[in-house]
């Protein structure tokens, strides 16, 4: 196994993700850097224009590495930079939730995900696009992005604010009508949720795709399909028990492309972002298309 040594890095910090306070984190970066002699640069995100900027950047330097200290959203802004480059990803998670960090062992502590820096190995991961939008990590139509959609219109950020919002949500969500069509399969009907996945579990550790695989050319669209209420608890305790595939309420199309037919315009998002919507929705698979930093794993250590 080879461990990988940066000289030249650049961190994506989102000052406002996870409602984290963010400011030493900048001297602790600049203090490990130094210490084994990478060069390194901040970019503090604005929330506006910052994937030109990034791109600039990533044209004017020759970073060996790109780190996204913030959310899903921050690292799903710096990966569809990287994505079919030799630059890897790497994350310090400081979000709400942090999905695909988590789904990628990385540490959630921030003094020991920093450790990477200086000690990680890299490694290939699947993405895929909606629309030409890439997602790295799981991307909704239906309730969840529902709730996504009132969170990020919210003032309050934090994992409290996000279930509270589910709560309230839960109560009035009426499931909506999809039309499915993969390379291996066709569903057509209601839905509650039609999940796209490229990993496992959402940032709050709920899974709903507990067999996908990050490296295997392949995602998965789980659907939760209507339920009545009475199913709910069964359900939920599922999603925390990594066991939903075995609800009755939800079925897993594992593909390569899909076309879904969004026939309510029903709003989605990826990675934690709400997007614009659309009626006819072109999943593809970008197979190994994404270098990650990851621990090294613990036999090798
Ligand atoms: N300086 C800033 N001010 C306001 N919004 C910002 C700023 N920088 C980035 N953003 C916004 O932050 C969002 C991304 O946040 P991110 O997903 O990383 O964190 P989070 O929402 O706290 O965590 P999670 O995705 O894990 O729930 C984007 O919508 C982006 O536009």
């Amino acid at each position: 196994m080879n461990l990988n040594r940066h000289k030249n890095l650049l961190f994506v910090l989102n000052p406002i993700a996870g409602d984290i306070d963010k400011e030493d984190l900048k001297e602790d970066i600049a203090a490990i850097c130094k210490e084994h002699e990478i060069e390194q640069e901040i970019y503090p995100t604005t929330g506006d224009n910052d994937k030109k900027a990034l791109k600039k950047k990533l044209q004017e330097n020759l970073y060996d590495g790109v780190y996204a200290i913030g959310g899903d959203g921050t690292v799903n802004l710096v990966a569809s930079l990287l994505i079919g480059t030799t630059i890897p990803l790497g994350i310090v998670p400081m979000g709400s939730g942090n999905g695909l960090s988590k789904d990628l062992d990385i540490p959630q502590d921030t003094e020991e995900a920093l450790q990477l820096i200086h000690t990680n190995v890299i490694r290939n991961i699947d993405t895929i696009t909606l629309n030409g939008k890439p997602s790295i990590h799981l991307s909704d139509l239906g309730f969840n992005a529902w709730v996504v959609k009132q969170f990020c219109e919210g003032d309050t950020r934090g994992p409290g604010a996000y279930a509270w919002i589910a709560l309230q949500e839960y109560l009035g969500y009426e499931p909506k009508n999809y039309r499915i069509v993969t390379d291996a399969d066709t569903f057509e009907g209601k839905a509650f949720m039609v999940t796209v996945a490229n990993a496992n579990a959402w940032g709050s550790n709920a899974s709903i795709n507990p067999d996908g695989i990050l490296n295997d050319g392949k995602f998965e669209i789980c659907l939760i399909e209507p339920f009545p209420r009475t199913a709910s608890i069964g359900i939920l305790y599922k999603l925390y028990t990594d066991s939903i595939d075995t609800s009755v309420y939800t079925r897993i199309l594992k593909c390569k492309r899909a076309t879904i037919y969004n026939f309510n315009r029903e709003v989605m998002h990826i990675d934690g972002e709400p997007v614009e919507t659309a009626e006819v929705i072109e999943v593809e698979m970008h197979p190994k298309s994404l270098k990650v930093i990851l621990p090294v794993p613990e036999q090798d250590v």
